[in-house]
């Protein structure tokens, strides 16, 4: 995969799922049991290891992506965070000056390391061809969860407190690029061999404001890595965003790679930015839970658009935790043919 995200077209085009550990998998419900919380999960280097290999033992994707979360880098700069079962994250709400006054400048060095002590051990204990991505949340999608307290239908608070204190949110986002430029450098010298950039919620952005808010934080982020860790490989999923969002983000951040989700057009990309940048993507979630032939027709309408470009395999979002395993091994097998 290494080699995709550098721009070479692969024999065997390289496959991994967003959230490929997680609940539809019965051993990682088993290990979820044990640690009791999601957190818990997330900062005990044993069970974080053992979740992020599950996906690899099973099915032998060619990457595997840290365990962990977008919303450590919050918690680590001291706001409350918590998950409820079918709820979706809570977090203690940063909505001015005074609030993010009193978080840290940087991350707390008691919860970084050790995830980043994970990222070392998955590292050791991957086989030599697998590729370990580290990954963190991009500024703006990070910034709604702190300035929401939890996810929204559209994340309109972020987008308002944006418009009502400018200088607050450009103070939060800044807060946010150097903490997670930070953040995945320590991932790439601890062992991971990419990164991702998660914009989960880029597509509620308008293009003037997707600018400011999305592309200029993320190129920032890359320029940041990269004058530490100049060949990093970088990849960003602003799931949402237009093709013509996408190609400024291509041209403006320097990405190897975009991420795309499933309402893309694909053969459209592939003209616009397919020749500068790998692409990865891009299956409907719900395709892989309907299965059978829905799921081969989809699965060979992806391989036919991407054929002859730089392509990583992906689902255009998360797995959901309802999907069949069958689901996913047949799809696998139709990929491998
Ligand atoms: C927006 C976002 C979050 N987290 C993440 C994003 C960006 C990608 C996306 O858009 O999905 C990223 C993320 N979250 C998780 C990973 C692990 C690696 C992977 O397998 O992809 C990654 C890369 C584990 C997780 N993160 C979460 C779970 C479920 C926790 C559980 O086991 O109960 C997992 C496996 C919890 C989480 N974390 C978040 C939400 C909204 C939720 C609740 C919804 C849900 O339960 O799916 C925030």
């Amino acid at each position: 995969m290494k080699r995709v995200l550098d721009g070479h077209v692969a024999a065997r085009t390289p496959i991994w799922m967003m959230r490929q550990a997680g609940r539809y998998l019965p051993e990682y419900r088993a290990v979820r049991e044990k640690a009791g919380d999601f957190l818990t999960l997330c900062y005990t280097p044993n069970h974080a290891v053992e979740v992020t290999l599950q996906p690899i033992r099973r099915f032998g994707f060619d990457a595997a992506i840290l365990f962990s979360d977008i919303l450590v880098v919050p918690h680590a700069l001291g706001v409350d965070l918590s998950f409820e079962a079918g709820e979706g994250p809570r977090l203690s709400r940063t909505t001015n000056h005074t609030e993010l006054n009193a978080l840290r400048d940087d991350l707390d060095p008691s919860r970084i390391e050790r995830v980043l002590e994970a990222v070392g051990r998955i590292r050791e204990e991957l086989p030599r061809e697998t590729t370990l991505l580290g990954f963190c949340g991009a500024p703006w999608t990070v910034a709604t969860y702190m300035v929401a307290g939890r996810g929204t239908p559209d994340q309109g608070p972020a987008r308002l407190a944006s418009l009502t204190d400018p200088a607050f949110f450009e103070a939060l986002i800044d807060r946010l690029v150097e903490t997670s430029a930070r953040y995945l450098i320590g991932q790439l010298k601890a062992g991971a061999d990419a990164v991702q950039i998660f914009d989960s919620w880029a597509g509620v952005l308008d293009p003037e404001s997707f600018r400011r808010w999305s592309i200029e934080p993320i190129r920032r982020i890359v320029a940041l890595v990269r004058a530490q860790v100049p060949d990093a490989r970088i990849i960003a999923f602003p799931k949402g965003a237009t093709l013509a969002g996408l190609t400024e983000l291509v041209l403006a951040t320097g990405v190897n790679a975009v991420g795309l989700d499933w309402t893309v057009e694909r053969r459209q990309t592939r003209l616009a930015v397919g020749g500068r940048v790998a692409l990865q993507g891009n299956l409907d979630p719900l395709v892989l839970i309907a299965g059978g032939t829905a799921l081969d027709a989809a699965v060979d309408a992806l391989v036919e658009d991407f054929h002859g470009a730089a392509h990583i395999f992906n689902l255009g979002h998360g797995i959901r935790p309802e999907t069949p395993i069958a689901h996913v091994e047949r799809m696998i097998a139709r990929l491998r043919g």
